[in-house]
């Protein structure tokens, strides 16, 4: 089946809503909520069929957009690829051009069931923010662990796996309870790296999948919020995706201090596996802030991290 290249916008408006149109019921996947955009003409650039797009359904003109994410996803009908940006800046007032409905809302009140099928990946990249920090071992000093936790809240962080290998089950679960605590202070999330199980029983926000946890599982493991997976190849972020985790880290992008002498993808093998994922991809491996451009540009999420995301209590990233 041809692929239909499709362009599709998430305006992001000062107070993190999202802007969705309903489609006309008489087209395809009509009468559902979608991001506002349509099919690039041939010869366009992503942007330039962006801006088209915008401006014929929205009347609005992109001052401010980076990539979101892409997916891929074959209808019984149609396959189309969906090229998603985000829009942080515009000229002009969004208004339905077409006659379509238009609505503003939190992306945790938009119903996947309300969208295409396609949408699923789009909405969960919408409620992810752009760094996953990955805690380091904690050693023996839990105050100073503490601290610097709460100094990468105070910087911005809002999402941390807590990533303790060396603890037994109660050590970790008492760990866990202080650093959830600390973490929902900055209505922040924390993902405990462990058995399904034992994340669910201390009421965890989500659980954090080793790659063999993951391969392990046929099916989603209960959670409250998420379950994320480490991946390192095709198969296990299609694996992950059929069976419904939210989202993927995959690397290293770079070599690592932590996992010497892993294999390393470089960007161009990260976006071509992100690129036909069907789930939010973050990039892992000798990565910071710094290359948060980078990374979007190669499809990924955004950039997860034990070092680049994890310094001294009074070092400001
Ligand atoms: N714009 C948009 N399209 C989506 C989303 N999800 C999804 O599956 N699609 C699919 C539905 C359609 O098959 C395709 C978009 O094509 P379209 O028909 O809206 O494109 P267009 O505006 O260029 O329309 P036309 O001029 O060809 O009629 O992508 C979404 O969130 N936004």
């Amino acid at each position: 089946m041809r692929v239909v290249h499709v362009v599709a916008a998430a305006l992001i408006d000062a107070e993190g809503r999202v802007l969705v149109a309903r489609r006309p019921e008489d087209v395809h996947q009509g009468g559902l909520w979608e991001f506002p955009g349509g099919k690039v003409e041939p010869g366009e650039r992503a942007e330039e069929a962006l801006a088209r797009e915008l401006d014929e359904e929205l009347g609005v003109r992109p001052l401010a957009a980076r990539p979101l994410i892409r997916v891929h996803h074959a209808y019984p009908d149609k396959a189309v690829c969906l090229d998603v940006w985000r829009v942080t800046r515009w000229d002009g007032e969004a208004h339905g051009r077409e006659g379509q409905p238009l609505a503003w809302w939190a992306p945790a009140d938009c119903d996947p069931a309300r969208f295409p099928a396609a949408d699923g990946p789009i909405i969960t990249a919408l409620r992810l923010p752009a760094t996953y920090l990955i805690t380091p071992e904690p050693g023996d000093d839990r105050a100073a662990f503490l601290d610097t936790v709460e100094a990468a809240l105070q910087r911005g962080v809002r999402l941390l796996q807590l990533r303790a290998k060396t603890l037994a089950p109660a050590a970790l679960a008492e760990l866990h309870g202080r650093v959830q605590a600390l973490a929902h202070r900055f209505e922040a999330h924390v993902l405990l790296n462990a058995e399904p199980a034992l994340a669910a029983a201390i009421g965890a926000d989500g659980v954090h999948l080793s790659t063999a946890a993951l391969r392990a599982l046929d099916r989603r493991p209960p959670a409250r919020h998420w379950v994320a997976a480490s991946c390192h190849d095709a198969d296990e972020l299609a694996h992950a995706a059929r069976i419904g985790v939210d989202f993927a880290v995959l690397g290293p992008v770079a070599a690592t201090a932590t996992h010497p002498g892993a294999p390393v993808l470089g960007w161009q093998r990260f976006a071509a596996l992100a690129g036909a994922a069907a789930l939010p991809v973050f990039a892992l491996g000798g990565l910071a802030p710094a290359d948060l451009d980078a990374a979007w540009r190669h499809g990924a999420q955004g950039v997860a991290a034990i070092r680049g995301l994890w310094s001294a209590p009074n070092a400001r990233a």
